[in-house]
């Protein structure tokens, strides 16, 4: 038994000669807001992308709710990504051809609810991020903190378990970085959600419940 929604043991991962992860051990609760921190090049976001299921380290042990990733098929760790997860980068990452609202109801079309509930649901999350009135714009016409807070949006349509955000603030300006992290914190708080998030901003970090800080592939 164990309260520990994810946990990592002795995790490596390498980029042809370059080990970005050199063993990483680590514990994350159900609901735990966690910052990742450390220089550039010292392998966060490729330990939030590993903890996120997305990259697949070469050695050790993840797991989500007692199950390995590893042992998961392809097909199973994408329906879990999907069910259990919400990621937000750096730029957001909508499409650009689909309108805020479609870009935010997408995970649900892709877990095939029905257009209508899915397009209900995404306005809800639109209105709480203080971004109704974009429903209907398209991201090449959303300001850098339109889009981060549309982009959270659509990470939070599923009311996911645990939301991986890589620097989501980091391409936004103070007062929108904010806004950003205060939608985050509150939907997070509102869900229980747990946070894992990568920052280099100490102000950022000290509203997470633990710091953990990357050098060099490993937690320092
Ligand atoms: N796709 C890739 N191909 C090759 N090398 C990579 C790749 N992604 C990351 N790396 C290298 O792996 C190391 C860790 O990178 P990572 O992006 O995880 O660090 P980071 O701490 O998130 O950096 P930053 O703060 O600059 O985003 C770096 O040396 C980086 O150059």
């Amino acid at each position: 038994m164990t309260d520990q929604l994810i946990s990592a043991r002795a995790v490596r991962k390498a980029y042809g000669r370059t080990e970005a992860l050199r063993g990483v051990s680590l514990d994350i609760s159900a609901g735990e807001k966690l910052a990742i921190t450390g220089p550039s090049g010292s392998g966060k976001s490729t330990l939030l992308l590993s903890l996120a299921g997305i990259l697949r380290p070469e050695a050790g042990e993840i797991s989500y709710d007692g199950r390995r990733l590893d042992d998961l098929s392809e097909a199973e760790r994408t329906r879990l990504r999907r069910r259990e997860f919400g990621v937000v980068l750096q730029f957001g990452q909508l499409v650009p051809e689909l309108t805020a609202v479609e870009n935010v109801a997408l995970p649900l079309m892709l877990e095939r609810h029905a257009r209508a509930s899915a397009d209900r649901i995404a306005r809800g999350w639109l209105e709480r991020l203080d971004a109704g009135a974009l429903a209907d714009v398209v991201p090449g016409e959303l300001s850098g903190g339109e889009a981060q807070r549309v982009a959270l949006a659509r990470a939070l349509v599923t009311s996911p378990r645990v939301i991986f955000a890589d620097e989501p603030t980091g391409a936004l300006d103070t007062v929108a970085g904010e806004q950003v992290l205060v939608a985050l914190y509150d939907a997070a708080k509102e869900t229980g959600a747990a946070i894992v998030m990568v920052t280099h901003d100490n102000r950022v970090a000290a509203r997470a419940d633990r710091e953990v800080r990357m050098l060099d592939g490993t937690i320092a």
